[in-house]
């Protein structure tokens, strides 16, 4: 169904990367051989929602994709009327993702939607998921979408956020990066393919170090923060409201 990942295989003019037709025909293979961990990432989120979702709640997938984490939470999640709502902005990404889901049964209805994170309204959620998605949302952005986000959790609630991060100074940043790239090459990605890729990403996913995720979700009131995974310079963490 979907197809190995070659869009940067061939020297060309590099555009912004965008989540375009042509990257959902490859998603799959693309996030498996780029993000480390992502396997252990998506189905630790599915353990952490049916340990955290309440009775009676909302549970956000923001930035769906192919509604991977959807469908982790969805086998999960064993508490009563419970709703996801799984939003990209992609149209590529969520017709794909309502046939991908079509495609399993479960008794929790999933209502995936079309439209921007920073415009939704969260409400009377239990958890609410960001995988790999604040990094695409402009910098200027991100402290209010987090602030919406917590005023929609319910007390005990949670929102589980992995994201590429800065090192803390150039150095580190540096060494982050070269293993990264080492991961990379590990999985059959060319010299090539690695530069154009990292020039075509530089403009729309733009970093932050994670002692800058972890102050600002404190600031804005979460109780707890703590990172339960990292590899190179990748992270997904836990906050509860
Ligand atoms: N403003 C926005 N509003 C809605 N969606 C957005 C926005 N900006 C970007 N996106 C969407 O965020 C997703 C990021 S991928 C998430 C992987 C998934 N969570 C997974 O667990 O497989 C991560 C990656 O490819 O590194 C894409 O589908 C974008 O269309
Ligand atoms: O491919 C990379 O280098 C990444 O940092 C991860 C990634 C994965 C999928 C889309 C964009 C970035």
């Amino acid at each position: 169904m979907t197809s190995k990942d070659s869009i940067y295989a061939n020297k060309q003019p590099i555009e912004d990367f965008s989540f375009d037709a042509r990257v959902v025909e490859v998603f799959p293979d693309m996030i498996q051989r780029s993000v480390p961990g992502y396997t252990t990432i998506v189905s630790t989120m599915g353990k952490l929602a049916g340990q955290y979702a309440q009775n009676n709640s909302n549970i956000y997938d923001l930035g769906c994709s192919l509604g991977a984490v959807t469908l982790t939470m969805r086998r999960n999640i064993n508490k009563e009327n419970c709703q996801i709502i799984a939003l990209d902005n992609s149209e590529p990404m969520i017709e794909r993702c309502k046939l991908h889901l079509e495609g399993f049964r479960s008794d929790i209805p999933v209502d995936v939607r079309l439209g921007d994170i920073t415009q939704c309204k969260i409400e009377n959620a239990s958890v609410v998921v960001l995988n790999f998605t604040l990094q695409f949302i402009p910098k200027e952005k991100r402290q209010a979408l987090l602030e919406q986000i917590f005023q929609g959790l319910k007390p005990g609630g949670i929102l589980l956020l992995s994201e590429k991060f800065r090192g803390e100074n150039e150095q580190a940043n540096e060494l982050l990066i070269d293993l990264h790239h080492d991961f990379k090459r590990a999985n059959g990605y060319s010299e090539l393919e690695i530069s154009q890729k990292r020039t075509a990403i530089e403009n729309v996913m733009q970093p932050e170090t994670l002692s800058s995720h972890l102050t600002r979700m404190q600031n804005i009131g979460f109780s707890q923060t703590q990172v339960w995974y990292q590899c190179f310079n990748f992270c997904s963490l836990i906050a509860i409201k």
